[in-house]
């Protein structure tokens, strides 16, 4: 790997939160746009959390949709600025298409990875996407589609060719990510439970503390 680990901190919803991760240094803010996750916002709330001064960076704003219509995309898309569209339902190659063309913005499909199939999924979605996100598939009977806290096999990534620029997301915290880059080389990672003090609920000093984490890694 060359260079700096980037980070993305998902499901940023409000301003405290916004602040603590532009000043330590985030390289991408994630907002949830599906309504039953505790971590949810509005395009209306994304939009002016987005526009918040005070650290001086505005890092880019990916959205987090799961099997959005295109009415609800485009609805989305008339408040809140975002650069790129992660997809975190069943979206197929073709939908990923669609919506990149659709709406002129790079798509990151999320894969949910337990074996080695799951990541042979990957030659069917990279013409279609711009990025993958590789991230555990949800434990039974979750609630969520994503955002469990849960780790998948990082050994299934070691020395794999992954088609298309990539991040590292599941059960990542402070106390693991810097092992996590190291089994998998990841040149990017995505988390939120792992830097939460309740389900929802983001914690500063666990956010500093992932970055510096990521960025020594
Ligand atoms: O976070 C949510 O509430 C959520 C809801 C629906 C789909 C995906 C969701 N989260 C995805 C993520 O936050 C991450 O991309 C990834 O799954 C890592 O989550 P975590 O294991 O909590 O760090």
């Amino acid at each position: 790997m060359t260079g700096r680990v980037q980070v993305k901190i998902c499901g940023i919803n409000d301003g405290a939160t916004y602040d603590a991760a532009c000043q330590a240094g985030t390289d991408y803010v994630g907002f949830v746009f599906y309504p039953p996750s505790p971590r949810a916002v509005t395009p209306e709330q994304a939009a002016m959390l987005a526009a918040r001064a005070g650290t001086g960076r505005r890092p880019p704003n990916v959205g987090l949709l799961v099997d959005a219509t295109d009415q609800e995309i485009a609805e989305i898309l008339r408040s809140a600025p975002l650069s790129l569209l992660q997809l975190h339902g069943q979206e197929s190659p073709e939908r990923c298409a669609a919506i990149r063309e659709r709406f002129g913005l790079p798509v990151m499909k999320a894969l949910g990875i337990a074996t080695e199939a799951d990541l042979a999924l990957m030659e069917a979605y990279a013409p279609c996407v711009d990025r993958f996100l590789l991230d555990a598939k949800p434990p039974r009977g979750a609630s969520l589609p994503g955002g469990n806290a849960t780790a998948f096999d990082w050994s299934l990534l070691s020395g794999r060719a992954i088609p298309r620029p990539w991040m590292l997301a599941g059960g990542l915290n402070p106390a693991n990510v810097a092992s996590a880059i190291r089994a998998t080389g990841a040149e990017a990672v995505d988390v939120s439970s792992g830097i939460e003090r309740a389900r929802g609920v983001k914690d500063p000093v666990l956010i500093t503390a992932f970055i510096a984490a990521a960025h020594a890694a």
